[in-house]
């Protein structure tokens, strides 16, 4: 791409989340997302570069690039995407003055050389959250090791979303029925469903439906009259659900290897999961796949935001003492091997050091990043011999995973998220009368309804 000829007519407004704004080339498979500085934006990619990809996985993680920006480009535009953008997200005003991006693949699209077939590639999008009750011995409030935050936080926001880890199939199809903003299906790159946040529209499963029939044609077929439709989505669903439990070479070496995640670890019970469905196993995790790795990565946060808080402190104290210490100990980066040292080889006992407090600090952020990413797995029909197949009897996909929002959180974000754990607990214990959660919550039904009744 030539910078002096960077021209807005050539890019189109493709979504934003709380920070980024996301515009893609009409041509190119590429995507600027603007931040706000290049100082920031190095970071964002030197935290993707060295410490998640080697968290994550290599295969799964695109870092990214920064590129300087001709500031007239940025302005036009801006103005160019500001018809498009959601309503909600309006109140923040897109950085043209910085005039640098990030540049990432078009991670809706699929490469070029996989793409035989006249049908786009359909990409979904899904954000997992948190996928383990905290185990801490920090804990305080016993409904904490029985209900999760995300479950406790719908409730204090009063909106559903998923909870991939244990009720995947589940979760999948509750999200097609009831999309909050955790969902997003694009077709050839476009947006084809989301969630109200963000679609213009409200979500019709009908015309989704629509979009993927000539995908899934042979179910047409195998189900006539028998609610095709319904077959379709089934499919869809079991599609995405293959992608996201095949892991590096599990395709290759026969049965996935599974990790065991609920035998010997609580589930929440406010989960809206069948309960016969995790009596009969269906809970373990092949060890490559994707949501494997990002609840190993979740799971850093071992000491819950209740055993983070006095360590921050701590840190603070010293820092008040020793104010230039702060770049030694890396608090607001850089995001280099050496943070990532500090990440990987944190002393396991507290013995009342800083760098055991600034270990755990930095290794909380980590986890927390892996609580709020966002998985892409986008897909295309294939023909026979190709490498990345899904094997499913018919009809056969080439896909590709990738995990994206990748942003360091704030070190100056902890006394926050400390407040808001409490509010989400008390809030939950007051509004749910402090009863047993286990005795609320023994019909799915029951718990359903409790969460929509707010
Ligand atoms: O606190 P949560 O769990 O609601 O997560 C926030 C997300 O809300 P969600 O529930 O996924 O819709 C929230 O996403 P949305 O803006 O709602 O799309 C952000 O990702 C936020 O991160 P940051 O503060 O911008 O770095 C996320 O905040 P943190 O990950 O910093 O807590
Ligand atoms: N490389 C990419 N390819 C395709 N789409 C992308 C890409 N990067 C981002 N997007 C789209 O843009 C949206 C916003 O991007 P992103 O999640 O990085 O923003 P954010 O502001 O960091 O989000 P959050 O509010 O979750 O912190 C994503 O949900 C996704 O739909």
């Amino acid at each position: 791409m030539e910078l002096d000829k960077m021209d807005e007519n050539d890019w189109k407004y493709h979504g934003e989340g709380n920070k980024s704004l996301v515009v893609s080339h009409l041509q190119v498979c590429i995507h600027i997302n603007s931040k706000q500085a290049f100082r920031h934006i190095l970071n964002i990619v030197d935290y993707s570069k060295y410490v998640m990809k080697p968290l994550l996985g290599e295969k799964y993680v695109h870092s990214g690039e920064v590129v300087k920006l001709p500031l007239d480009f940025v302005r036009q535009l801006s103005l160019k995407v500001q018809q498009e953008r959601p309503e909600l997200r309006c109140d923040k005003v897109m950085d043209t003055f910085s005039g640098c991006g990030l540049c990432l693949p078009n991670l809706t699209q699929l490469p070029l050389h996989h793409l035989r077939d006249h049908r786009p590639p359909i990409c979904v999008e899904i954000k997992p959250k948190c996928g383990f009750l905290p185990f801490s011995r920090h804990i305080t409030k016993e409904c904490k090791r029985k209900v999760c935050r995300f479950c406790m936080h719908q409730h204090y926001k009063a909106k559903v979303k998923p909870d991939f880890f244990k009720r995947m199939y589940v979760a999948l199809k509750n999200l097609l029925e009831e999309p909050q903003n955790n969902l997003k299906i694009f077709k050839g790159g476009e947006l084809i469903f989301s969630c109200k946040d963000d679609a213009k529209q409200q979500p019709e499963l009908n015309d989704l439906i629509q979009h993927l029939r000539p995908y899934f044609s042979h179910s047409n077929g195998l189900y006539n009259g028998h609610q095709p439709g319904k077959a379709i989505l089934n499919e869809f669903i079991q599609v995405i659900c293959s992608a996201l439990l095949s892991g590096g070479d599990s395709n290759r070496s026969g049965e996935p290897r599974k990790v065991h995640l609920s035998e010997s670890r609580p589930h929440c019970e406010a989960s809206p999961f069948p309960r016969d469905l995790l009596r009969n196993g269906n809970h373990g995790l092949p060890k490559d796949s994707v949501l494997a790795k990002i609840l190993q990565v979740q799971m850093l946060d071992n000491l819950d935001i209740e055993g983070i808080y006095p360590l921050y402190k701590r840190v603070e104290q010293y820092l008040e003492e020793f104010p230039k210490e702060r770049n030694r100990l890396q608090i607001d980066g850089p995001y280099n091997e050496s943070f990532m040292d500090k990440v990987k080889n944190c002393p396991t006992e507290d013995d009342g050091s800083v760098e055991y407090a600034v270990g755990k600090v930095h290794q909380y952020r980590v986890a927390m990043t892996a609580k709020d990413c966002s998985v892409m797995i986008t897909f295309a029909p294939c023909e026979e011999d190709e490498e990345q197949q899904l094997k499913l009897e018919k009809p056969r996909f080439t896909y590709s995973i990738s995990i994206l929002d990748l942003d360091p959180k704030p070190y100056e974000g902890i006394p926050h998220q400390y407040k808001l754990d409490t509010k989400i607990v008390n809030y939950y214990l007051r509004s749910t009368q402090a009863p047993p959660p286990s005795s609320l919550y023994k019909e799915r039904q029951e718990c359903t309804l409790l969460f929509h009744a707010v």
